[in-house]
């Protein structure tokens, strides 16, 4: 895969592009990624970005040329169409599919905004999608950028081991993932659950998927509304209701 990303303040990648997985996954190039400072692109000696909204009111906007110029500076693989996010608190929230979805493309490009927003026209001539990280609002779009692209690349091939499933994860199976436990087996008087050291392999899976259910339930009951149950499952949530209501 690769990335490129549209960013005014590129050292704020250096950390997160430059550390750990990522780091990794890059340097055996299982993705590699371009960062380019639109400002670079401006054509008045000022080199500005931004200039006063149409018909007043607070806040700069980001100009549509900078932009524009320094998407079309962007070489493209013949027959590849790249996906062109605009990092935006309107946009879809992401998801676990969305980014299951990003990761099957060969080119991602980001734009991340600053300043009051972005000119009108780059979201509606430039952009394939526009994505939130979540509902609240923040200073750019760089911390957003990275985010995807963190929840992206650990599900390209190759760069999480063997030794990690990311199919596993919370939000992949539909729920959230199960409590884990590792040495010693007792802590402080905390006893690690039986079933963990039984090394009865379906009775451990069972336990699992039960606490995978379990915990769903509790914290997140919105996802089960798009969960398939089986009638064991249904069982254990009236019984859990059961326990809630008493
Ligand atoms: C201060 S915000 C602009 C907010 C805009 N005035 C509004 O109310 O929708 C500046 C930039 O930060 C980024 N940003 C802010 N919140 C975000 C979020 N929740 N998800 C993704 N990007 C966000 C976007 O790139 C946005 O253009």
């Amino acid at each position: 895969m690769r990335v490129d990303i549209l960013s005014l303040f590129p050292e704020m990648f250096e950390g997160v592009l430059g550390s750990s997985i990522l780091k990794k996954a890059a340097d055996k190039h299982l993705f590699s990624y371009n960062i380019i400072n639109f400002r670079e692109f401006t054509k008045d000696k000022h080199n500005k970005v931004d200039d006063y909204p149409y018909g007043g009111g607070a806040g700069m906007v980001l100009k549509p040329q900078p932009i524009f110029d320094a998407i079309d500076s962007i070489e493209i693989k013949e027959n590849v169409k790249p996906r062109i996010i605009l990092l935006c608190p309107q946009g879809e929230t992401l998801t676990q599919k969305k980014s299951e979805e990003l990761a099957k493309e060969e080119h991602l490009i980001f734009i991340c905004g600053h300043y009051e927003g972005y000119d009108e026209r780059i979201r509606t001539e430039l952009v394939t999608d526009e994505i939130s990280i979540g509902d609240y609002v923040l200073t750019g779009g760089e911390l957003g950028a990275m985010v995807i692209m963190d929840s992206v690349i650990r599900l390209l091939p190759g760069v999480l081991g063997n030794d990690h499933s990311a199919t596993e994860d919370s939000f992949s199976t539909g729920l959230l993932e199960h409590p884990h436990y590792t040495r010693p087996a007792e802590y402080r008087g905390m006893k690690v659950p039986d079933v963990l050291v039984s090394g009865n392999h379906q009775h451990i899976e069972q336990w699992r998927r039960k606490e995978s259910l379990k915990r769903t339930f509790l914290r997140r009951p919105d996802l089960l509304e798009n969960y398939e149950l089986s009638e064991e499952e249904k069982k254990w949530i009236e019984h859990w209701k059961d326990e809630s209501s008493s």
